[in-house]
């Protein structure tokens, strides 16, 4: 990822969202960090945020159906950013329906005066006025379901062929609209220094409304505010996790002292749930490839006045150079991986993947496992965990390494008590987005036998 030097915020949240639409496009900005990060660099008020927000996800999520609406009034080639404005203006035509349509073309109008050389101005009025006049093509008509479902819900074919292969045309489809809600507000509560019901009223005093978590009993929800402007943040009480992203450490079933490996572990969310865990005893490591994420782990920690976390940077595929065999009670294996469930809150990953870097993942994902294979101590837990939907990264990948290695097996994932019945099948854990409106997740834990 690159970051941007341009001067994203003028006062202007409509230049605002193209700026941040054209750094995610051109220079692969990660739309989350750079949302968050121009929001809190300008402290931009709380209503210019929400349109701002609303402008750059909805724009950034709606990208093939605004294509589809457009093409058939451009004539020529547009330059990048006028095509993204075009975008951004017909989003807010079609689907928000309280802002004037005349008045989105007078925006646009003048932000390309602003921006452009002086014939795109005409281009973009003519453009818009014929979108208005004469209103867009209907996406019903396209026949082929596939072709239907990636220009309604904006997601690539490729996409729409594999997920309708692996799930069904109908869960294919409710994932794909679910990708387009916007994602929950759920924290977990650090249960080293407050239950869930001190937290729930230490968050009403600061005027956030929250209550308990619907899957994971240390997890609460909010429907709006900031979290991580709270005070309850700052003291260590709350860390921003998606319920999902809790699962795979409930699976874990940490116990006080353990001594537990993390091989990927920045930016720290599940490391330091382990540690929460285990009441801050015993040894945890926690490992990333990057130096630099090593630090978030670090705060994050300290933020939480977690002391049994110790950070090593490097690849973990060499882990074995470092650690004897058989010598953790537990392992996490949240590999690296496609973030095809995290689409919500990333919604450039699904224009941005191929199918290719779906296959390049499952090795280094196959290297990880094998090491945790080697470092688990017999009837010690490894649990394998990513963020994807992925047949081939998940499910898949568990069978292949199952095969090759007979002396593991499944658990069945009874460390996972959870409020509502979840999908494990064959004790594999598969969360969709749809399920109960969390990020998609897989779960699966081997056991080594005792005697192997
Ligand atoms: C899914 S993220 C981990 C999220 C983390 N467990 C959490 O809950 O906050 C995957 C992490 O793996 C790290 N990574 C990628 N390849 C790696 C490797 N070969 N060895 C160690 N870490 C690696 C990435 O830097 C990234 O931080």
């Amino acid at each position: 990822m690159t970051t941007t030097k341009k001067k994203i915020w003028n006062g202007n949240v409509r230049d605002a969202a193209l700026s941040i639409l054209i750094e995610i496009n051109e220079n692969q900005a990660y739309s989350n960090l750079l949302l968050n990060r121009t929001i809190k660099k300008y402290t931009i008020d709380p209503k210019d945020r929400g349109l701002l927000t609303e402008l750059t996800y909805g724009t950034l999520q709606h990208r093939l159906a605004l294509d589809y609406y457009l093409e058939p009034f451009v004539r020529g080639k547009l330059d990048k950013w006028v095509r993204e404005l075009l975008r951004l203006s017909i989003y807010q035509i079609v689907f928000l329906t309280k802002i004037p349509p005349h008045a989105v073309v007078h925006e646009a109008v003048e932000i390309a005066k602003r921006r452009g050389h002086k014939r795109i101005a005409p281009t973009v009025n003519g453009i818009l006025r014929s979108v208005l006049r004469e209103g867009v093509r209907s996406i019903e008509d396209i026949k082929d379901d596939a072709e239907r479902i990636s220009i309604e819900t904006s997601h690539p074919k490729w996409l729409i062929d594999r997920w309708i292969k692996q799930f069904g045309k109908e869960e294919a489809l409710a994932m794909a609209h679910e990708n387009n809600n916007p994602a929950r507000m759920t924290a977990r509560v650090n249960s080293l220094k407050s239950t869930v019901d001190e937290a729930i009223s230490a968050l009403n005093s600061e005027g956030i409304e929250a209550t308990a978590g619907q899957v994971v009993a240390e997890s609460v929800q909010t429907a709006s505010g900031s979290l991580a402007n709270t005070a309850a943040f700052s003291n260590g009480l709350l860390t921003i996790q998606d319920e999902s992203s809790m699962l795979p450490v409930l699976a874990l079933d940490v116990k006080p002292g353990m001594k537990v490996l993390d091989m990927c572990a920045a930016p720290g969310g599940k490391t330091t749930f382990i540690a929460e865990k285990m009441n801050d005893t015993g040894e945890i490591y926690a490992h990333d490839l990057h130096d630099h994420k090593l630090a978030l782990i670090e705060s994050n920690a300290e933020r939480l006045g977690i002391k049994s976390i110790q950070t090593k940077s490097g690849d973990s595929r060499e882990l074995t150079t470092i650690y004897k065999p058989a010598s953790f009670d537990r392992i996490l294996v949240d590999a690296p991986c496609s973030g095809l469930g995290v689409i919500r809150r990333k919604p450039e990953i699904k224009y941005n993947k191929t199918e290719q870097d779906l296959k390049n993942l499952s090795d280094i994902q196959q290297q990880l496992l094998e090491v945790a294979y080697q470092l688990i101590k017999p009837d010690g837990i490894i649990v394998y965990s990513t963020c994807t939907v992925e047949y081939d990264e998940n499910e898949g990948l568990v069978r292949e390494f199952l095969n090759t290695h007979s002396d593991l097996h499944l658990t069945e994932l009874d460390g996972i008590q959870s409020n509502v019945p979840l999908p494990i099948e064959n004790n594999m854990l598969q969360v969709l987005p749809q399920h109960f409106g969390s990020d998609g997740f897989f779960v699966a834990a081997f056991q080594k036998k005792h005697n192997s």
